[in-house]
């Protein structure tokens, strides 16, 4: 399949990439209003007496939305635009640099492709997207990343690093917000091969006939994204999309599934979507953070208790999920119902 990325500029969006109607995006622009924005939570100062408030805050948006930004992340500002720039350049080379490294092979540790990932009914989306395994940055992961451009192994080993710590940062506040033990979330919980997509959406002759990437919601348990400044991304709450508004140099969080379960459905993992625009390239730079493939996942016993009622999923090991994740074609309720204790 050819990479959008290599098109020239489209006239016109060519029929295949046409959803049928039902599956269009109806409202592009379904502004949140003042009551129901995604919060904005100032990382800044966690380390002390502003500790506790954070933690507060983060289980608020996380129960109240399952999606929020972060600002004062510690993530320096040129490690984030480092890895952008490499990223846009990458896509930015001519297609037989690119072609070596084109494939659907999800052993590897670094590919690119083009629509989407998921089969639903041929379904296809407006992206180009890299799928990268980041973290640990080994010899074997690095020697499979692009050695052009010139800096891309670099800055995504610095970028790579440093929103590892970001995430074992907020998986602590999320743990202490929650009463549970800080280092709850360390460990095989989150300790499993760090993933990278990299979503490349061009611009689209028109919005309205298709989407950038299909709603769903992430298997993983944290999920930590840079959008830069061009609006795309939405969630949904509700019953709505709302924008998830780019905020100058922050992170996007949401909660994968493996949240939800484990929480035992405090904090839901969030249905989200991307939406093209006629004017500007769009790219959001993903990073997954993940269970180890063998680690036992259900409802922790301390999450089972008045406030949450019995326990709601089944235990299984995170391969399982992984495997009735792509069954499921990442449609958020026919994936958690294979989970499900129903009673
Ligand atoms: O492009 C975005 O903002 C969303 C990307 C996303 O949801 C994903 O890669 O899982
Ligand atoms: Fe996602």
């Amino acid at each position: 399949m050819e990479l959008l990325s290599d098109c020239p500029v489209h006239a016109s969006v060519p029929d295949k990439y046409v959803l049928p109607p039902e599956k269009r995006p109806s409202l592009l622009n379904d502004e949140p209003s003042s009551d129901v924005a995604i919060p904005v939570i100032d990382l800044h100062s966690a380390d002390d007496c502003r500790r506790q408030l954070v933690a507060a805050e983060i289980i608020k948006a996380s129960k109240g939305f399952g999606i929020f930004q972060v600002v004062n992340h510690g993530v320096a500002e040129d490690v984030v635009q480092g890895f952008r720039e490499a990223a846009a350049g990458f896509f930015a080379m001519p297609a037989e640099d690119k072609l070596p490294y084109r494939s659907d092979d999800l052993s590897k540790h670094f590919r690119v492709s083009s629509s989407t990932p998921y089969d639903r009914n041929g379904d296809r989306y407006w992206l180009d997207y890299l799928k990268i395994n980041c973290h640990p940055v080994t010899d074997e992961h690095v020697r499979e990343w692009p050695d052009k451009p010139g800096s891309f192994r670099s800055s995504l080993a610095e970028y790579s690093t440093a929103v590892h710590e970001l995430a074992q940062t907020l998986l602590r506040l999320i743990a202490e917000g929650l009463g549970l033990d800080g280092g709850f979330f360390a460990g095989d919980l989150s300790g499993g091969s760090t993933q990278m997509n990299v979503n490349y959406y061009p611009p689209c002759p028109d919005p309205s006939l298709t989407l950038g990437l299909l709603p769903h919601c992430d298997r993983h348990l944290l999920t930590v994204l840079s959008q830069g400044d061009v609006a795309g991304l939405q969630a949904r709450h509700g019953g709505r999309w709302l924008l998830v508004r780019p905020v100058p140099g922050a992170f996007v969080v949401n909660l994968g599934h493996q949240m939800e379960i484990i929480t035992n459905g405090l904090l839901a993992s969030v249905e989200h979507r991307a939406v093209t625009n006629t004017d500007a390239v769009r790219l959001s730079v993903v990073t997954l953070i993940m269970p180890k493939m063998e680690c036992r996942i259900g409802p922790a016993p301390e999450m089972v208790n008045e406030a949450t009622g019995p326990a709601k999923f089944k235990e299984f090991e995170f391969s399982e999920f992984i495997k009735a994740y792509s069954a499921a074609a990442a449609s958020r309720e026919d994936v958690l119902h294979y989970f499900r204790i129903h009673r």
